[in-house]
């Protein structure tokens, strides 16, 4: 049984099976997508072992707290935010054992004054392990996002990812392929340097969505690692549009789970009507 999180509508995990794929990136694209959509956004960084979104937000420094113990989130471009990266040194490696992260992660859930959102996003570490048997166990998650670059060995941690969420009733929204082509910045040749329509088979497989493909773009690196996402740098280009549309999709999916989940329980609660 899971408790619903105080001040979140919606939980959405952004997982992935292996690491470096650009889940944290996405995750922060992504956020700041469904932020201009009219939606509320907070970003839950779950990737206690290595957090990457006070960087990718340009935030650093304590948060303050309501009453010495809730934490108020950081809020950068817009997002509300919350971090171990905020509460650990940069420097000092996460040697925890398995209780010790479970209790972190439920606590920056549920001791966050999260304001009113409409969307939870949580940047889940890479793998399968505490972190995401907790989040799927104890926590209401809505709906995974799986990120994936189109190599072989990506879509086989992805897979697994896939299925773990399966596993556990994690409705999976749907699979980004991420780093999916090169353009050449001199000639415009678009070049498949990782592998091609990966990401889709396996989507197809799965009966899930493929939500979008993103370019492997030197502009989507510079702007997360220096804090000023592609989003801000670049509002009306090509690339905020493919994470614009990744947004869309997540939203409609989403709905669509949610809409025929309450239809099979208002069939569920129906009376059975005798014929005399
Ligand atoms: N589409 C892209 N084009 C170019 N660079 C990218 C793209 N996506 C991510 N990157 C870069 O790749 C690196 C890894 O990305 P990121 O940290 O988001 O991956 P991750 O999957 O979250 O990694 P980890 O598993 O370590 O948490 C970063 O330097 C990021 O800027």
């Amino acid at each position: 049984m899971s408790n619903p999180v105080p001040g979140v509508k919606h939980l959405i995990a952004v997982a992935s099976g292996k690491g470096g794929v650009g889940k944290s990136t996405t995750t922060t694209n992504l956020a700041m997508a469904l932020a201009n959509t009219g939606a509320r956004v907070g970003i839950l960084d779950a990737d206690l072992y290595g957090p990457s979104q006070p960087r990718m937000l340009n935030l650093s420094g304590l948060p303050d707290t309501t009453d010495g113990k809730i934490l108020k989130p950081m809020v950068g471009h817009g997002i509300q935010t919350m971090s171990i990266g905020f509460l650990v040194d940069d420097e000092s490696p996460i040697i925890w054992r398995g209780p010790m992260i479970t209790q972190a992660l439920t606590r920056l859930v549920y001791e966050t004054h999260w304001d009113n959102l409409d969307y939870l996003i949580v940047d889940m570490p890479p793998g399968t392990g505490d972190i995401h048997l907790t989040m799927a166990q104890k926590m209401p998650v809505s709906g995974a996002v799986i990120v994936t670059t189109p190599q072989d060995i990506a879509l086989l941690d992805a897979r697994k990812g896939l299925k773990m969420f399966e596993k556990v009733n994690v409705p999976v929204l749907g699979i980004i392929e991420n780093m999916s082509t090169h353009v050449c910045g001199h000639c415009g040749h678009e070049e498949h340097i990782f592998g091609e329509g990966g990401a889709r088979k396996m989507a197809e497989e799965a009966g899930t969505e493929l939500l979008g493909e993103l370019p492997l773009d030197i502009r989507i690196r510079t702007g997360s690692d220096s804090g000023q996402p592609v989003l801000v740098t670049d509002p009306d280009g090509t690339l905020a549009a493919a994470y614009q549309s990744i947004a869309t999709r997540v939203v409609h999916e989403l709905e669509a789970r949610e809409k025929a989940k309450s239809e099979s329980a208002s069939t569920r609660a129906m009376p059975e009507i005798v014929m005399e």
